[in-house]
């Protein structure tokens, strides 16, 4: 069979997919989203500071969990560090914030959401200091064990690579935007030269009513002769290479469809059309254009 974890360097196995909640809001909607997604095999959850909505996903699984006969220690959980609250001591507090929001005692998997500082324009140096003042916060709190996984999101390779001349625990994961539209080839590389898993988010080009992804061509035409839907095949194409996946739904049939990515393989020729249809395209956040 599959394997659908991976094994972190310092943490426990994450699964390859996970539900993105980003946009997901409003205790109902939070808590038949995650009733679905945990039904259908979902067991990881990726939130944020920033999507204000850790508390309901906290009293969400605390309903749930029990309704489906899981535990805490069933599901993984992600949550991220806000840009306003790098520095020593602020992302400490923080971080306890989210436990706290989330009603649980550890985290999974903890990230840098940005490498920028709020306020601080992007070349500041200042950048840099508080950044590698949160991860030392981060390596203190992994030692308690209040968070089992530490890593970071959108760093480009200049960051990951002051992050790991200067730490002592090396970050075990980096979330980024990657699909085939914007095909990530040198950071991939250099994750996987590092021992730093590569997770994908925005792998369906992201919520925006022009989603030029799910409607590529290719993509389409990949998914019509696989019997599988568009979506489908950007997951799969991921997943495939061992890099993990957070698929965006609340739709219930979507959901289920995300997940069901493990029975099937695109051969090596539409592998390469995929990656060949990169062009660069940021769908979510570009890192030259906003700090
Ligand atoms: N670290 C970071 O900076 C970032 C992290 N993320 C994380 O990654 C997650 C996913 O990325 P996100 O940008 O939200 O969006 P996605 O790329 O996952 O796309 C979500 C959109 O796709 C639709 N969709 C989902 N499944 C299907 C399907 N099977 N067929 C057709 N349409 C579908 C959703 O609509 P519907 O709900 O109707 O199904 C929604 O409109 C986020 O939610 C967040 O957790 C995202 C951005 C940045
Ligand atoms: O996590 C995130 C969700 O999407 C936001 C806006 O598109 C991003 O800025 C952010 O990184």
């Amino acid at each position: 069979m599959e394997k659908n974890t991976i094994q972190l360097r310092n943490g426990p196995r994450m699964p390859l997919i996970g539900l993105g909640t980003y946009k997901i809001q409003g205790n109902e909607v939070i808590l038949e989203t995650l009733k679905t997604a945990l039904e259908s095999g979902y067991r990881s959850i990726d939130t944020a500071a920033v999507y204000r909505n850790e508390c309901d996903i906290g009293t969400s699984l605390k309903l749930v969990l029990p309704q489906l006969d899981l535990t805490r220690e069933d599901i993984f959980i992600t949550s991220k560090l806000a840009p306003k609250d790098q520095g020593q001591g602020k992302c400490r507090e923080a971080c306890l914030k989210s436990l706290s929001n989330l009603q649980t005692d550890y985290l999974d998997l903890y990230l840098i959401h940005w490498p920028g500082v709020q306020g601080i324009k992007p070349d500041d140096p200042r950048n840099c200091q508080l950044r590698l003042q949160s991860w030392q916060d981060l390596e203190h709190l992994h030692k308690e064990g209040k968070i089992r996984a530490i890593g970071v999101s959108n760093f480009e390779e200049r960051h990951l690579h002051e992050l790991l001349c200067h730490c002592e625990v090396k970050p075990d994961v980096l979330q980024i935007e990657h699909h085939p539209h914007l095909v990530q080839s040198q950071l991939l590389r250099f994750c996987t030269e590092n021992s730093i898993h590569f997770q994908a988010y925005s792998s369906l080009g992201t919520s925006s009513e022009n989603n030029q992804l799910l409607r590529d061509a290719e993509v389409v035409r990949i998914a019509d002769y696989l019997g599988k839907s568009p979506a489908q095949v950007l997951l799969r194409w991921a997943i495939q290479q061992g890099i993990g996946v957070l698929p965006k739904s609340t739709n219930q049939e979507h959901i289920k469809e995300n997940i069901d990515i493990f029975g099937f393989c695109i051969n090596d020729k539409d592998m390469e059309a995929l990656n060949n249809l990169s062009r660069g395209s940021h769908y979510c956040w570009d890192p030259h254009h906003i700090t």
